[in-house]
């Protein structure tokens, strides 16, 4: 029986974002489409830096000597495909994390085989909302689209289950999020419905998660803090916000701002 993961420290959240800040981790993404602009945005404001290089040519090249990958299948295509499979074969030849965001896995045949497919190839954490992690474990799930209609909660056994079968940890994100090996886990309380009301705030988290990733240390640790920063940018900015507008710049700005003290 597994215990009720506890609140991650705000001192632990605060240790992860001060490492983050010195090592500014240069992060591969091959992301989708629709984020590209504000996942890079993102990194930049939280202390990281994005490179998007997708050409398949390069994409392997890149991923061998960034400090960490992103893989997100939002806008998944054979082309792109091609170039992720062999961006995970040189970060995994050269040691670099990947994180794989399973946008809307489920319903759609091509992108659920993919994602399947590369799970075995040793993710460093999966990051998604609860219908997608309740669909990577096989599970029935409410997802809409890339939205998810299922609670966090609920899906945290499955999330245990997929981190112990692979070897990786689990980010499932919602009103809560909970982040596991597998055995132990975190919960992060805190975000704003407004960060439902924007696109792209997952993906990039996803991305923010790849660059704690690449941190010494530890990366159970490392990756709540990730979900800990961005749920608590989105707390603090959402009352000074008009709307989805000024709230997803506003976001930024707050992850710029975002100190030590913002997390304890
Ligand atoms: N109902 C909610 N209340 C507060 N924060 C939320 C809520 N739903 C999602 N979030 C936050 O929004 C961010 C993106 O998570 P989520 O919406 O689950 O991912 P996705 O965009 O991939 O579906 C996370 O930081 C999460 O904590
Ligand atoms: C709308 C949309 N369609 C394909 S990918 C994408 C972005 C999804 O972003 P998020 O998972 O962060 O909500
Ligand atoms: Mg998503």
């Amino acid at each position: 029986m597994n215990v009720e993961p506890a609140e991650l420290p705000g001192l632990a959240a605060a240790t992860s974002l001060a490492l983050l800040r010195q090592h500014a981790p240069l992060v591969h993404c091959l992301t989708n489409d629709v984020v590209q602009a504000f996942t890079a945005n993102t990194l930049l404001a939280v202390g990281a830096a994005p490179a998007m290089v997708i050409e398949p040519r390069e994409a392997a090249q890149f991923s061998a000597v960034a400090d960490a990958l992103l893989i997100n299948i939002g806008t998944l295509t054979e082309r792109r495909g091609v170039s992720m499979l062999a961006a995970i074969e040189a970060a995994n030849q050269a040691g670099t994390p990947w994180v794989l965001d399973p946008v809307a896995v489920g319903a759609l045949t091509f992108r659920t085989e993919f994602a399947l497919s590369v799970l075995p190839l040793k993710p460093a954490a999966i990051r998604a909302n609860a219908s997608e992690i309740l669909a990577l474990a096989g599970q029935p799930a409410l997802g809409r689209g890339v939205d998810s209609a299922d609670d966090s909660r609920h899906a945290l056994p499955f999330a245990r289950r997929l981190a112990e079968e692979y070897g990786t940890l689990v980010a499932v994100t919602g009103r809560v999020d909970f982040i596991t090996d597998g055995e132990r886990a975190w919960s992060v309380a805190d975000g704003d419905i407004m960060m439902t009301r924007v696109t792209g705030t997952g993906c990039a988290l996803s991305a923010v998660v790849a660059a704690f990733c690449a941190l010494p240390g530890d990366r159970l640790q490392h990756v709540a803090a990730a979900c800990r920063v961005m749920a608590r940018a989105g707390r603090l900015t959402a009352p000074e916000s008009a709307g989805p507008g000024s709230f997803a710049v506003g976001l930024l700005d707050r992850l710029y701002r975002l100190q030590g003290e913002d997390l304890q």
